[in-house]
């Protein structure tokens, strides 16, 4: 019988094991879950509205202890815990609110009597997920998927099985019907077999390229739509005219939050030359003052990153970048899976931290001399999840914001998401959208029903 334990990061010791489910297991869960849609599908947006409301009292009334589930499985700091778990609390009210409204359908007006387009759930939903925000993005996919009357399945990393139970708990004691939502205690070798499986319609990702890579090629191969959430190396692209001090603000906290393991983190920060002396000491001031520590902690804002290997190989970028010419300005140590709040400068095109993404808390420094060059160096990313520019002079910025290949430009503010706003990305970022009235669009068939008289 496999199972699966997980090492909550800071001590280094045992969180929990798990049994994995059995391929028989498995196949059971998608036969009810798929049994499950074709009343689900029938529920009206009013009984929807009521149960996703209820899953959002339950988050805010046990935050703590949800909370408290990802902080010893994958080491993020205990009030960004609560936070992450207070905005899924917010995605299931948005789209409570708003779900029914985005989905009505839409009137075309052709030589037919009547012509108009549906929206119809297109059924069991496959969710593949990633440690990094082990609430947040499952609640991103699963609240307007169940609004919209499909069926999640989810497959997370297996360092947050604990989380992921808790978000089946979480539906279930919100009184959503058996079957709705469902956890899948597996590895990455039984996904390929769950997709193949006829009664799973669609799959959504976020994690790493080449896992979405190989997703995408395997429900390609069965004409199954994807979606893709991907990895990212954001630049902050600040400009001499910026508010320095709030700039600062903004960069730190877009780079270090969640110890810097998120795909739409401010990876690459380029700076004006001719401000870059002085904004570069004030940064580094900051950075300085970044408390790390025991990630239970309520003032600790730097936990330990979510695993050694994952430091390990945080730390051979940074080494690689330093042998290539970047000048070490801060940090760079790691102890176990502590990595140091590091920020490197003199960084340039050719080096890793520059050209690979840096899933922990680095920040990389380069300037420019114009604007021309600080465009190209954000685009020469073979990512395009998003980007920020610093500026007072927000025409301007506007004007420049579609010469960046992004999925999102952020003008004095760091990239972030908001159930109000489509988010996703192009190139090796992916494709497709989450969130607002786009993304509870793209697992939905949009049928077009045409009448004569
Ligand atoms: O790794 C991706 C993190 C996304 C966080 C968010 O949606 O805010």
């Amino acid at each position: 019988m496999a199972t699966t334990t997980s090492i909550n990061p800071y001590t280094g010791k045992e969180f929990k094991t798990y049994k994995n489910h059995s391929k028989k297991e498995i196949e059971d869960i998608i036969l009810k879950a798929d049994r499950r849609f074709y009343s689900w599908r029938e529920t009206s947006f009013t009984e929807r509205k009521k149960l996703m409301m209820a899953a959002a009292s339950e988050l805010r009334k046990n935050k703590q202890e949800y909370a408290e589930t990802m902080t010893q499985e994958m080491g993020k700091p205990i009030s960004q815990a609560i936070a992450e778990v207070e905005k899924c609390a917010w995605v299931c009210e948005y789209y409570a609110e708003n779900a029914e409204a985005q989905l009505q359908n839409e009137t075309v007006k052709t030589d037919a009597y009547k012509s108009y387009v549906r929206y119809e759930p297109l059924g069991v939903v496959l969710a593949v997920m990633p440690w990094n925000y082990p609430y947040w993005q499952v609640f991103r996919f699963a609240a307007p998927a169940l609004m919209a009357g499909n069926i999640g399945v989810l497959k997370h990393a297996s360092n947050v099985f604990g989380s992921a139970m808790n978000i089946e708990k979480i539906f279930k004691k919100a009184g959503f019907p058996d079957n709705c939502f469902t956890t899948l205690l597996v590895g990455s070798d039984a996904v390929e077999s769950i997709i193949e499986n006829e009664k799973i319609k669609a799959v959504t990702l976020t994690g790493s390229g080449p896992a979405g890579s190989s997703v995408a090629s395997i429900a390609g191969k069965n004409i199954k739509k994807t979606v893709l959430e991907l990895g990212g190396s954001n630049a902050l692209v600040v400009m001499k005219d910026c508010d320095i001090e709030k700039t600062i603000d903004v960069c730190v906290q877009a780079r270090y939050q969640n110890t810097g393991q998120s795909c739409i983190a401010g990876k690459r920060l380029l700076v004006d030359e001719s401000i870059a002396s002085d904004f570069t000491a004030k940064l580094l001031q900051q950075v300085r003052e970044l408390k790390s520590g025991d990630p239970m902690d309520e003032d600790t804002y730097i936990g330990t990153m979510a695993r050694e290997d994952l430091a390990e190989e945080l730390e051979k970028q940074v080494n690689d970048s330093i042998k290539s010419g970047a000048k070490l300005a801060l940090g760079g140590k790691r102890q176990n899976a502590y990595f140091e709040p590091t920020v490197l400068t003199n960084v340039t095109k050719d080096m890793a931290v520059f050209n690979e993404e840096t899933f922990g808390p680095v920040l990389s420094v380069t300037t420019f001399e114009t604007i021309e060059e600080a465009i190209e160096l954000s685009n020469t990313s073979r990512f395009g999840l998003g980007v920020s520019i610093f500026t007072e002079n927000i025409d301007e910025a506007e004007k420049l914001a579609f010469q960046f290949e992004e999925g999102a430009v952020f003008i004095n503010e760091l990239v972030k998401s908001d159930p109000r706003l489509p988010f996703g990305g192009i190139k090796e970022s992916g494709y497709g959208r989450e969130l607002s009235q786009h993304g509870i669009k793209e697992f939905m068939n949009r049928k077009t029903v045409y009448i004569n008289k």
